[in-house]
């Protein structure tokens, strides 16, 4: 069954377009990594999927239904937290403040079974020892895992990701990537993940698309990440290169320039 089908999606801001004339589908249970400059439209497709952002011509369907009305279905985890570090909360109530939003209220005592359910998710994130500990005094990557188990807390069919590894150094990138990698294998939610370094979530990739406000590939990671596609968008001195038998694409973002692995 289709997660996400999109046909001529166009998504407009005041009339004026950021997305233009994407079409694609993704089955229950794949990844998406979706690759792109800065402004290409990476956040805005993944808004508009999650209803955050309701201006678009064409067709969106999310489990064969309308975004808006999918919303359940859906775990989102933007690219910057919107929580006050001043508030000193622990890892465990900032998980089981996911449980307690889904359900359209907020308690100011949370129920036994959700802090159990955010106990048994922060677990799975690989954070057991940690949920005690104050959300603000972790580091980057436990940040990121805190943040992922918040949005599995309420059992999501689809798991939106803006940008889950930017910001963070290459060790814990790798720890985030891994639980990616866990997520799909053992939970068999459908993924779909922006990125501007596409090399640590390879493993996790079904497809790839490359979006430059228009759509200029989707397919399987090895049909897209060609080199005439990648220096279509990023240049020249764009290049994919296989490293170890696997690939690796040199754009030149961000990730590649701040922690030297390669690029222009
Ligand atoms: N709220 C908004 N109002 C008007 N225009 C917007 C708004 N948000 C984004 N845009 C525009 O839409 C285009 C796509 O932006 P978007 O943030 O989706 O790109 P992106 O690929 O996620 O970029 P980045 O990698 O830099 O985060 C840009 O031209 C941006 O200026």
């Amino acid at each position: 069954m289709a997660a996400i089908t999109a046909e001529n999606l166009t998504i407009t801001y005041d009339g004026v377009p950021a997305v233009e004339g994407v079409t694609f589908e993704i089955e229950r249970g794949e990844t998406l990594l979706l690759l792109g400059p800065n402004g290409a439209g990476k956040t805005t497709l993944i808004k508009t999927i999650a209803c955050f952002h309701r201006e678009y011509s064409g067709e969106l369907r999310v489990f064969d239904r309308p975004p808006c009305e999918a919303r359940e279905l859906i775990g989102y985890v933007p690219q910057s937290h919107n929580l006050n570090e001043r508030v000193p909360l622990t890892a465990l109530e900032v998980v089981a403040m996911g449980g307690v939003y889904r359900r359209g209220f907020v308690h100011f005592k949370i129920a036994p079974e959700i802090l159990e359910k955010a106990e048994e998710v922060l677990n799975f994130v690989g954070l057991a020892g940690l949920s005690g500990r104050l959300f603000r005094e972790l580091s980057g990557g436990q940040k990121q895992r805190v943040l992922l188990a918040r949005a599995l807390i309420s059992d999501p069919e689809i798991l939106i990701l803006d940008e889950p590894l930017s910001a963070l150094d290459p060790s814990a990138r790798a720890e985030v990537a891994a639980v990616l990698g866990k997520i799909k294998r053992e939970r068999g939610i459908t993924m779909v993940i922006t990125t501007h370094d596409i090399n640590p979530l390879l493993e996790v990739g079904d497809k790839v698309m490359l979006l430059n406000k228009k759509l200029v590939a989707f397919g399987k990671p090895e049909e897209v990440l060609r080199d005439s596609v990648i220096k279509s968008v990023y240049g020249p001195l764009a290049r994919v290169v296989p490293v170890e038998d696997k690939l690796f694409c040199i754009t030149g973002d961000t990730h590649l320039h701040r922690h030297g692995g390669g690029g222009r």
